[in-house]
Parts: C-alpha cells; structure tokens; sequence
C-alpha cells in the first residue's frame, strides 16, 4: 500500500482550477482512494509519501516507440527516411544480437521512467529480449514484433513462423502481472504484401489485439504505395479489410488525402504523432488540427533514437504544442488540455489500458513532480508548465501500484551498469 499525502492533483487539464490538494491510496496496482488533504487515515504498513511542495500527474504513454534503438542515438542524423531506413539503419540492425537489444532497452527504460513516461507501444525485433528488461524495469507496454517480407514469399514465410512464437512468449509474459500486453506489428504497406498484411489483421481479431503500423510518414512511400497498386496507402489497406474490427494506431499519418481523412473518422484509427522524428527526417507535418476538429483520435509517440533522438515525451507535448500554431499562423490550435490529453488519456483509450487518468479504480500509474524545479517555477500554472516549459525530469514513478523511480533514482536497476551495457552494446553495434 502507499499513501501519498497533501499533494497537487493535475487530474483536469482542462479546468486546471478545480485541481487541489488531495490525499491519495493505492492498494496493489489501484487508485482506490482520493480525498481532500488531511482527510486519509494512513492504513498500518503503508509507505508514507509525503506530497507537499509536489504534484501528481498521470503518467505519460508514449504510443510509438523502438525502444531497443537508444543504441541508435547520434548514428544517422540528417539524413531523409528512405536513405536513413535503406543504407543506415538496416544494415546496422542485421547485426544486432539479444545483448544489445537488452542493453538498449533498459537504457530506453530508465529515460523513459525518469522523464515521466510509465508504458509505451513498441514495434522491434527480439521480442524475448525486450520482455526480459521490461520486466525488471516493471514498466508497462504493448509489443509487437516488426513484421517486414518485402513482398518475397519466403520471407513471409518465416515471419508468420517467428510472429507465432513471439505471440507465445507474449501471453506468457502477460499472465505474470499483466503489464506486458501483445500486439501485431506489420511495419508498413512500402514493406508488407497484401498477404502478410492480412495476415496480421487475422491475428490482431484472433486474439483481440491491436496493430501497430507506420502509415503515410512521407511522400516518397505513398507514391511507391499509388504505382502498384493505383491507390493512397489508406485506401489499399482499407480496400483489403485490414482495419476492421481492430484498433489500429498508425504512426505518423503526415500526408493524408480528405478520402484517407474520412477513412481514419470511420474506422476509428488511433494516429500515433510524432512531431520531432517527422521533423528531423524532413517527413513534413501531420495536419494534426484538422484531425482534432474531425474528432478523430490523436496520440502522441518519440519514434525511435535514431530519429528523435530521445524518449523525452515531454519534449514532443512541448513541439506540438507549437509546431502546429506556427505552421497555420493560429495560436489557438492544439490547446495545453488536447495535446496532455494526446499523452495520457487518448493513449490508453488506444491501448485498452485502464490508465491516462488520476481516478478511484484505476491503475497506478503515477508520476510525482517536485515543484522546486525551475521549470515550473512560478508553480501557479503547473498544467500549462507541463506543455510548454517542463524539462522532463521527474521526482518519483509509480507503475502498477510499485514505486520504480524514488528522488531521481532508479529502484529496479543499476544504473551505472545501464550505462556500461549500452556502452558496449553501441561498440559491439559500430564496429
Ligand atoms: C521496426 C522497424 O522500424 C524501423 N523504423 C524506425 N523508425 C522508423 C520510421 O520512422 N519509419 C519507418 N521505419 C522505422 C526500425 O528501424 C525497424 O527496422
Ligand atoms: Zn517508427
């Protein structure tokens, strides 16, 4: 059990006003109490947090990730995605091996507890590696192995084989505390056949699963999309039943038709934004207020550190927050209330987690805030902070009623060993 005390609860962004000082109790992984500060009668054996001068937010979940890339980081910048993906980061990742994917998910672990982010949907290869460091990290995410064949039938082949077994080990994984949760993830229509596409729709309906797809990111791939099979990428998938049925989160969606716009509104697609890896690979820029005035669902991702180049949620609120005011000369799009709302509620409505928000009943996954940090400083407009002016660096982490992140330090790792894994992992990568 743990009880935190006399602590700012941002539990409405949109009438920040109403949010006040509260008592809180978690009793294993739930919320089952909130009430005014001074009011919760501490039960015997529980941990004391003590709130005052903090505040308490729902933890952020970032819906795109490749957590394994922080391995990646600073190896190809500036370059645009085809050249990037195609001479860069592929022949890389046909060295990676179990150590350095262990190594560089728990680096990306530890950054994304200590900037705030409690879950995260992932797309990479050896799941069973990933499992292994998420659960000593106890964080919570939804994973989906990359699917790619390249339209080559032997290929297909073998990943429907290694699909199944990543499904194996997921469930597995899953039914110890629930935490890890499964979904497919065919990499994108410029890398799937038609067959192996639905493929992974037939899965994601056998076992009520998401899919995890990166869709319309940049020009180029639509026009590769349009010359084989004469329709927008919307349109081929949608034309071969690959969104019924499912939740579907589409990462990036930068270019879109009005007929793929309409496509997303009616079958309730989840878009993945993700405004920093679109700028650095010069993607372009989703029309994200145009998809919030046609209340379709938007989240919000990091992508992977070979194009962000961190696991900082914060800093993508932040971008768009921004970049959209200044792309339509409007600054009253994408308000500080959509764009939380993108990192925490939206997402776990993606995700069927029972999360996003502070409320009786649901899980604890909580972040706590120390208010003496500079950038919250006046503490008078701590949810407009959490947009536009917050580092990131957060005070305590809980996910799933246990405390994984206490004062700045990590309580499942050691973190100087992170540091030296990936250390090693990187050179056993480069060279
Ligand atoms: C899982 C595969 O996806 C690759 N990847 C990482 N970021 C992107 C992106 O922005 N667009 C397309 N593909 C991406 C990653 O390197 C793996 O190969
Ligand atoms: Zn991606």
């Amino acid at each position: 059990m743990i009880a935190i005390k006399n602590i700012l609860v941002l539990n409405n962004f949109e009438e920040p006003q109403k949010c006040k000082k509260s008592d809180i109790l978690i009793e294993n992984n739930i919320i089952t109490k909130i009430c005014d500060a001074g009011q919760l009668k501490t039960p015997e054996g529980a941990i004391v947090i003590d709130g005052t001068k903090k505040a308490i937010m729902p933890g952020l979940i970032n819906t795109h990730s490749h957590i394994p890339m922080t391995i990646f980081r600073g190896v190809a910048d500036d370059l645009p995605l085809m050249d990037w993906l195609g001479n860069h980061i592929w022949p890389l990742e046909a060295k990676l091996d179990e150590e350095i994917i262990y190594a560089g998910t728990m680096l990306g672990c530890m950054e994304m507890i200590k900037t705030g982010t409690v879950a995260f949907n992932d797309m990479y290869f050896f799941t069973d590696s990933i499992i292994k460091a998420v659960e000593t990290a106890n964080m919570r995410c939804t994973l989906s192995y990359g699917l790619i064949d390249l339209c080559n039938e032997e290929k297909r082949q073998t990943e429907v084989k290694a699909q199944k077994d990543v499904l194996n080990s997921l469930e597995k994984a899953h039914n110890k505390n629930g935490l890890i949760n499964a979904a497919v993830g065919p990499h994108a229509p410029y890398t799937c056949s038609a067959d192996l596409l639905q493929h992974a729709h037939e899965l994601a309906k056998e076992h009520n699963i998401p899919m995890n797809i990166h869709m319309n990111e940049t020009e180029d791939e639509i026009r590769q999309i349009k010359e084989k099979t004469g329709l927008r990428p919307f349109e081929f998938l949608n034309s071969l039943g690959v969104f019924d049925d499912i939740n579907v989160v589409a990462a990036h969606c930068v270019h879109l038709s009005d007929n793929e716009i309409n496509i997303l509104k009616e079958k309730n697609i989840y878009v993945s934004h993700n405004p920093l890896s679109n700028l650095k690979l010069g993607s372009g820029i989703a029309p994200i207020p145009t998809y919030l005035k046609d209340n379709i669902n938007v989240t919000l991702g990091t992508d992977g550190c070979a194009s962000n180049n961190n696991l900082n949620l914060f800093e993508s609120i932040k971008a768009c927050a921004t970049v959209h005011k200044g792309v339509q000369q409007d600054s009253t799009v994408v308000k500080v209330s959509e764009v939380l709302n993108m990192a925490t509620k939206n997402a776990s409505k993606a995700l069927n987690y029972n999360s996003g928000e502070i409320k009786e009943g649901m899980w604890a996954d909580l972040v706590i805030l120390d208010l003496k940090n500079p950038t919250l400083i006046p503490n008078k407009n701590i949810i407009s902070h959490l947009a536009y002016s917050f580092n990131g660096v957060v005070e305590t982490v809980i996910i799933n009623g246990k405390i994984v992140l206490e004062n700045g330090k990590m309580t499942t790792m050691d973190e100087d060993k992170v540091y030296e894994k990936a250390e090693e992992a990187y050179l056993n990568l480069v060279n």
